[in-house]
Parts: structure tokens; C-alpha cells; sequence
């Protein structure tokens, strides 16, 4: 099905300054509730937020440029093997035009630091900088969001968090523009796997998601704006009350496209499982309890056509699924 226009995902703004993000706070209450629904009738939203000035925002996108513009030998030198979705990841036939870095705990210094020296030995420093402050700052964005699902669903007084252990995943994601005048996949449909995302574009489009009843739409975030989703492991927290949306990267024009997301993820060997709260007689629970570091390995072994092409929200429920 195309694109529908008409349809927009919700906008949730988080200033910073105001008394709306004070917890307890009437305004508070109805933000949680705003991201709840979003969350449940969605799986999506655009976040509105004065966290990341906009001059930070301007120097990580020209310090991830100049990281795909090394030669392919270099970027090469940080692909990693032995672990899925993880360091270098090239073009290949499936995806032609995307290119990715992936760097777990994406708001340590070192971590960065030890990653880029792999393939490029000196020159570093900005992009350091640059990345771990702004993934601080969207880890600090994600705690809040979490806050705010416990709190709609009356759990916030019992817990801190939704799962135990969880580490940030940076992915760096360049497109190439398609050839002239066509339009072509960036990135395959699909759900994360993880807990949230999120992405941040360089104002170049291309990301839609998909309605639950089907439809695709386009995303246009303004140019301050972050899109977050629910991934796979927060609707299994959530016994599946939380939607887990398909989305993909349509790419057109002559332009290259730059995004980078921070992607929460349980840390191998956490669990997730939906708190009893979620679990009744008219909400039988729909997902086992599962340590996310299996489910990852399902996924990474599931066959070609569960795994991208023709039924990828499947993936979770043929791992954890009761019913
Ligand atoms: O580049 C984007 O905007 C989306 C990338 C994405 O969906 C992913 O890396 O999981
Ligand atoms: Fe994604």
C-alpha cells in the first residue's frame, strides 16, 4: 500500500523549562497519558524538544559524514562478525543503498573513542564529543519517556525502570541517493527489536511508518524533532497493550540521507516479562517471559522471508508467543 498523507503520527512536546515536566504535576499526568496513547494507538510519535541545541545537532552530522567518508577499506576495519547488527555494516545486495555504524554504550567517551580508532587512527575527538553528548542527553530523553509509561500505567511508584539492565546502542545510518528520478528502498520494513528508539534525521525524508490498519505514512519531523518508537521487547513488557510499529526508509530525489538513532536495548541476559499489573482475566498474557539476548539469536536465525520479507512482526510472537 503507498503513502498516506492525510494521517499523522502524534507530536508530543517536552520543553524542557516547564513546569510539565515536573513529576506529580497535573501537566506531567497528561503528557504521560498523551505518550501512553501514542505508545498503544501508534507505536510512534515526534517528540518536540529543547534537550539538544540545535548547534550539537549540526556538529554530530558533520562529525558522521565525514566517518562514512573514509574509503570503504577503513570503514571496513570496524566491521564486526562475530556480533549481529553490530560495528561496520556495509551495502550489500539487500540494501544497496544503506550504509551503517553501530556502537554499543554510544554515550561513553571511550567507548567511541575505541570504536573510531579501529578505522581511523587519529582525528577523533569531535566525534567523540559530539556523539556521547548527544546520546547523554537522548538517554536522559529516554529515562523521561520511561518515566512516563510507568507512571500512565500506575507503576512508577513500584518501579525505577522497565527491565533491569538495559545499554544504549548508537547506529549511524547513511543512504545513498537512488539513481535520478526513481525511488527505491533504504531500509527494509521492520520493527527494533529493542526496548525504544530514538532517530534523529538531518532533513532529508524518507522514514514511514505503518497504521495499524495497514496504511504507510511519511514522516516529516521539524527540524528540532526526534521520532520515537515502540520497539518489539516494550510491547512484550507491556503484554502487547503497547504497539511495536512496522516502519522503513523510502528513498527519492537527489539527496543522501544521515540519521542516527539511540536504541535502548536490554542488556543480554536481562529478562523481559510483563509485570503482573498487565495481567488479567480480559488481558490473558500473549508473550512469555524471554532473555533478550535469545530472542535476538531467533531472530538473526529465523528464515529469510520471517525475518524481512513477508512477515516480520511475526518474529515475537513466533519466539514468545502463548496464545
Ligand atoms: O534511518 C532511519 O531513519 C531508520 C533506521 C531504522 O529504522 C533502524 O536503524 O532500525
Ligand atoms: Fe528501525
Amino acid at each position: 500500500m503507498g503513502s498516506d498523507s492525510q494521517i499523522q503520527v502524534p507530536v508530543i512536546k517536552l520543553i524542557s523549562m516547564g513546569s510539565d515536566l515536573d513529576r506529580g504535576s497535573e501537566g506531567w499526568h497528561n503528557l504521560c497519558m498523551r505518550v501512553r496513547e501514542a505508545c498503544e494507538n501508534y507505536g510512534c510519535f515526534e517528540v518536540i524538544c529543547d534537550k539538544i541545541p540545535i548547534e550539537l545537532r549540526t556538529e554530530t552530522f558533520s562529525a558522521a559524514r565525514q566517518l562514512f567518508d573514509l574509503p570503504v577499506d577503513a570503514k571496513q576495519k570496524g566491521a564486526n562478525p562475530m556480533k549481529p547488527y553490530r560495528g561496520y555494516i556495509g551495502p550489500n545486495s539487500s540494501n544497496p543503498l544503506n550504509e551503517a555504524f553501530a556502537i554499543e554504550d554510544g554515550s561513553n567517551y571511550d567507548s567511541l573513542k575505541s570504536f573510531t580508532e579501529v578505522i581511523r587512527p587519529v582525528g577523533n575527538d569531535q566525534f567523540c564529543q559530539a556523539f556521547s553528548s548527544t546520546v547523554k542527553l537522548l538517554d536522559e530523553l529516554e529515562h523521561i519517556l520511561e518515566l512516563m509509561i510507568l507512571d500512565a500505567y500506575g507503576l512508577g511508584e513500584k518501579n525505577k525502570s522497565i527491565v533491569e539492565c538495559k545499554i544504549t546502542l548508537l547506529r549511524l545510518m547513511k543512504y545513498k541517493a537512488p539513481p535520478s528520478g526513481e525511488s527505491m528502498e533504504g531500509f527494509v520494513a521492520h520493527t527494533d527489536k529493542g526496548l525504544f528508539t530514538i532517530l534523529c534525521e538531518d532533513q532529508i525524508s524518507g522514514l514511514e511508518v505503518e497504521t495499524k490498519d495497514g496504511q504507510w505514512i511519511k514522516l516529516s519531523p521539524s527540524p528540532s524533532s526526534f521520532v520515537c518508537f515502540v520497539g518489539d521487547s516494550l510491547m512484550a513488557w507491556s503484554n502487547c497493550r503497547m504497539h511495536a510499529v512496522k516502519h522503513r526508509v523510502t528513498m527519492g530525489g537527489d539527496k543522501d540521507r544521515y540519521s542516527f538513532g539511540a536504541f535502548a536495548l536490554p542488556v543480554d541476559g536481562t529478562i523481559v516479562k510483563a509485570p503482573k499489573e498487565f495481567i488479567d482475566e480480559e488481558h490473558p498474557q500473549v508473550l512469555r517471559e524471554f532473555d533478550f539476548a535469545d530472542y535476538l539469536n531467533f531472530f538473526m536465525n529465523s528464515n529469510f522471508e520471517v525475518k524481512w520479507a513477508k512477515l516480520p512482526e511475526l518474529t515475537i510472537f513466533a519466539f514468545a508467543g502463548i496464545l
